[in-house]
């Protein structure tokens, strides 16, 4: 998956997200691109740790098709440069169609697990900026820059196979919802709403960490995905932005006006056992901020 921890959204004007030309001598890091099957498009920038795929939900890099074995293979670092290894799958490791037990990697290889077929891609190569930024696009909400809920389910994903794993992992949900939006777009239309929530963006993203993912899920909605964090420090984040949300002036026009926020905060529970329950038990709190008030968190 992505390293990226990059939050912020674009400060004006219509979101851009990708664009930024590259200088042709920059150096990019290596990628593994799939080119083929159920998660084309997907990019794996493989890293310093070894990195495992397979059909497992803990597998650093899940693929859901049954003929790919739990742990099929590895992609590993060693003496500077990239290694796959099979790790006794049912169907084999292929690389460049030829059935491999460990086999050090060289740009363009092409690896087949199954039916997916990955497209390894070496630091340096134009081609990994490419992917990079193609890969971006996808992620990405367009109006606030911010990730989209596509990205974000994928990281819950993660974090709940991670919480699972290891005992005493703490990880934290909150869900951000403006307060009357429609009457926002209703008196001052929709593209005033739309430089609100461009505005609500940027106030979150100065309150998160790196490791945080903040995501837009839904029209006026937004997701903080906070790993190894506790009830009561996601809670204090989430006041910070409802607070800061407050105290913030939006320009609508030529009038000047207050919005609110309301929150819901949930936190991984032992027995979970998928990303929904986490997703219900934030939106339950969502639901008990709105209908006791509004601008609160809960
Ligand atoms: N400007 C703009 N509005 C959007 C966008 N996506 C959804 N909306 C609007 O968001 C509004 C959401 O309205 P409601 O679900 O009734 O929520 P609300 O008015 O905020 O009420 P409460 O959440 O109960 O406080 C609707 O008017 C949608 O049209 C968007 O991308 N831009």
């Amino acid at each position: 998956m992505s390293k990226d921890s990059h939050q912020q959204p674009p400060t004006d004007g219509e979101t851009v997200l990708l664009g930024t030309a590259r200088a042709s001598d920059e150096r990019h890091e290596a990628c593994l691109v799939i080119i083929r099957g159920a998660r084309l498009g997907s990019r794996i920038v493989p890293g310093r740790e070894p990195l495992i795929i397979g059909r497992a939900v803990d597998a650093d890099f899940q693929i859901s098709e049954r003929s790919i074995s739990r742990q099929h293979c590895r992609v590993f670092l060693e003496d500077g440069r990239y290694w796959i290894e099979d790790l006794g799958s049912t169907n084999h490791t292929w690389l460049n169609d030829e059935m491999i037990e460990r086999s050090p990697l060289r740009d363009g290889d092409l690896i087949r697990i199954s039916q997916t077929v990955l497209k390894f891609v070496d630091e340096g190569n134009i081609e990994a900026g490419y992917h990079s930024e193609l890969h971006e696009s996808t992620i990405r909400d367009t109006l606030t820059g911010l990730y989209n809920r596509r990205h974000a389910m994928a990281v819950l994903e993660k974090e709940l196979a991670r919480a699972r794993r290891d005992e005493g992992y703490a990880l934290a949900l909150v869900i951000l919802d403006l307060d009357f939006f429609k009457d926002i777009n209703d008196e001052h239309g929709h593209l005033a709403g739309d430089g609100v929530l461009r505005q609500l963006s940027r106030i979150a993203a100065d309150r998160v960490r790196a490791s945080d993912t903040l995501a837009r899920i839904g029209g006026e909605e937004f997701a903080l995905i906070l790993p190894d964090t506790r009830r009561e420090e996601a809670w204090q984040l989430a006041e910070s932005i409802r607070e800061s949300v407050e105290c913030e002036t939006f320009r609508l026009g030529d009038e000047e006006h207050s919005i609110t926020l309301s929150a819901g905060v949930a936190t991984w529970q032992p027995g979970m056992e998928s990303i929904s329950e986490l997703l219900k038990a934030a939106d339950a709190q969502l639901y008990e901020a709105k209908t006791s008030g509004r601008n609160r968190v809960c």
